[in-house]
C-alpha cells in the first residue's frame, strides 16, 4: 500500500469530487456526476458517452414525481434526448415542483443493477449534496478513469464502507456562563467527513450515569436565534442543567439539519414555506425523515468513559440508538424548552410523525 490512499481515503476523496463537480469512475462501470454540481460543459461530454445518460433519484423523489421506482430506495431514470440539464435539474430538485409540475410519466429502467446507482447517491448524500445523480456506461473503467485521472472506487466499497474511526484530537478548559468547569474536546473521525464535539462540565463520575445531551448542530436555531425550531433554547437549557447540576456532558454533533446539511436544510424550509411540514420536506427533496447516525453519540461516550447516561430529549429514537449501541440510558430526562409561535406545527409534526413525546 504504501503511500497510497486506503478504500476510507478514496471514500474521502469521491465525496469531495462529487461536491465540486468532478466525476467520479465506478468500477462497475459507470461515470458519476453529483446534479447539483453539474455543469453544461461536463453535462454535454457525458452525452457524448454510450447512449443515454440516466438520473438515479432515490424512491422518496420518485414517489413525489409519480414516477415507478423499480429499485424500491432508488429509481433510474431515462434522460430523454431532448431534454437538457434544466429538465435534469428539475427532476432533481423540488424547487420547482409546484410551478412548473413534471409533464408527462418519467421512463424509469427496470433491467440492470441498481447497486452502483444506490451507492452514487449515498456519496451525493455523505457529501450533503440533492440525492441524486447521473451516470453513463464505460466499458473500460479502469482505463477510463486513469486515462481522465478519475477517482476509482467500487460500489460494494461505497454499500460496505464502516463509518470512519474518531480520533481524540485535543481536550482544554473552557470557562462557559454555566459553569466556570468546562472542557472541550475535539473528536475528529479518520474518513474526512466533519468533526464532532464534547463539553464536558465539571468533573463527571464515569461509574454512575451522567447527565448528558446529543446535540445535534443546527446553525439556525444555536448561532442565529431562529423560531422556527427549538434547538437554540434547548442548547442552552440543556448547559444551563448540567452547569446547575454541576456535572455532564454535552455532545454536539455536526448533523446539520437532521444530517442532510444546511443547504439542503434551506431547501426543505423553502419547501416548508410552500406548505409541506418538516417530514413531507424531507421526502420531496429524497431523504429520509432523519438521515442521522446516533452511533458517533455514542461511541464519543464510550470514549470518554461513560457507560450510562441519563439523557436530555424528548426523542425516544436516540434513546433506542443509544442503547443500541452498547450506552445504558438509566433515565430520559425531558427537555421541553422553547415553544413559540412559528414553531407549534413543526414541533406538533415531530410528536405525530417522529415519534417525540410532548
Ligand atoms: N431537515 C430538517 N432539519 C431540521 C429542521 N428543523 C430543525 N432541523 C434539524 O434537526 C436537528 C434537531 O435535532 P435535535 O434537537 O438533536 O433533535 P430531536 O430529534 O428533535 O430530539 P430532541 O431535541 O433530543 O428531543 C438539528 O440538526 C436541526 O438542524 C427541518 O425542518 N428540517
Ligand atoms: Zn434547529
Amino acid at each position: 500500500m504504501g503511500f497510497s490512499p486506503d478504500i476510507t481515503e478514496r471514500l474521502a476523496r469521491a465525496r469531495s469530487d462529487l461536491r465540486m463537480g468532478v466525476p467520479i469512475v465506478l468500477s462497475e462501470g459507470l461515470i458519476v456526476l453529483a446534479v447539483e454540481t453539474l455543469d453544461s460543459e461536463r453535462f454535454a461530454h457525458l452525452r457524448t458517452i454510450n447512449g443515454a445518460p440516466v438520473l438515479s433519484i432515490t424512491g422518496w423523489r420518485a414517489k413525489t414525481l409519480k414516477a415507478r421506482a423499480y429499485d424500491g430506495d432508488v429509481a433510474r431514470v431515462l434522460v430523454p434526448e431532448n431534454m437538457g440539464l434544466n429538465w435534469v435539474q428539475s427532476v432533481a430538485d423540488p424547487a420547482g415542483d409546484l410551478a412548473h409540475p413534471m409533464k408527462g410519466p418519467l421512463q424509469t429502467l427496470r433491467e440492470g443493477s441498481a447497486g452502483p446507482h444506490r451507492a452514487a447517491i449515498a456519496l451525493a448524500k455523505a457529501a450533503r449534496l440533492l440525492p441524486a445523480v447521473i451516470s453513463a456506461d464505460i466499458g473500460d473503467p479502469v482505463g477510463f478513469a486513469a486515462a481522465h485521472d478519475l477517482t476509482l472506487i467500487s460500489a460494494e466499497a461505497v454499500l460496505n464502507a464502516e463509518r470512519g474511526t474518531l480520533r481524540r484530537i485535543i481536550h482544554a478548559r473552557l470557562p462557559l456562563e454555566v459553569s466556570e468547569a468546562g472542557r472541550l474536546h475535539i473528536f475528529r473521525p479518520d474518513d474526512g467527513a466533519e468533526e464532532h464535539y464534547a463539553v464536558e462540565i465539571g468533573s463527571p463520575d464515569r461509574s454512575q450515569p451522567v447527565l448528558s445531551r446529543l446535540h445535534s448542530a443546527c446553525l439556525t436555531g444555536d448561532l442565529l436565534g431562529s423560531l422556527k425550531c427549538d434547538c437554540g433554547p434547548q442548547l442552552r437549557g440543556a448547559l444551563a442543567q448540567m452547569g446547575a447540576e454541576g456535572v455532564g456532558v454535552l455532545l454536539y454533533l455536526n448533523q446539520e439539519g437532521r444530517g442532510i446539511g444546511l443547504a439542503n436544510k434551506m431547501r426543505a424550509y423553502s419547501l416548508q414555506d410552500q406548505g409541506f411540514d418538516t417530514v413531507e420536506a424531507n421526502h420531496r427533496l429524497g431523504f429520509e425523515d432523519d438521515e442521522r447516525d446516533f452511533r458517533i453519540g455514542a461511541e464519543i461516550l464510550a470514549r470518554m468513559g461513560f457507560s450510562a447516561v441519563r439523557l436530555l430529549t424528548n426523542n425516544p429514537a436516540k434513546v433506542e440508538r443509544m442503547e443500541a449501541s452498547g450506552i445504558k440510558v438509566a433515565e430520559r430526562v425531558p427537555l421541553k424548552v422553547g415553544e413559540n409561535q412559528h414553531n407549534t406545527a413543526y414541533l406538533a409534526t415531530k410528536a405525530a410523525k417522529s415519534g417525540h413525546l410532548l
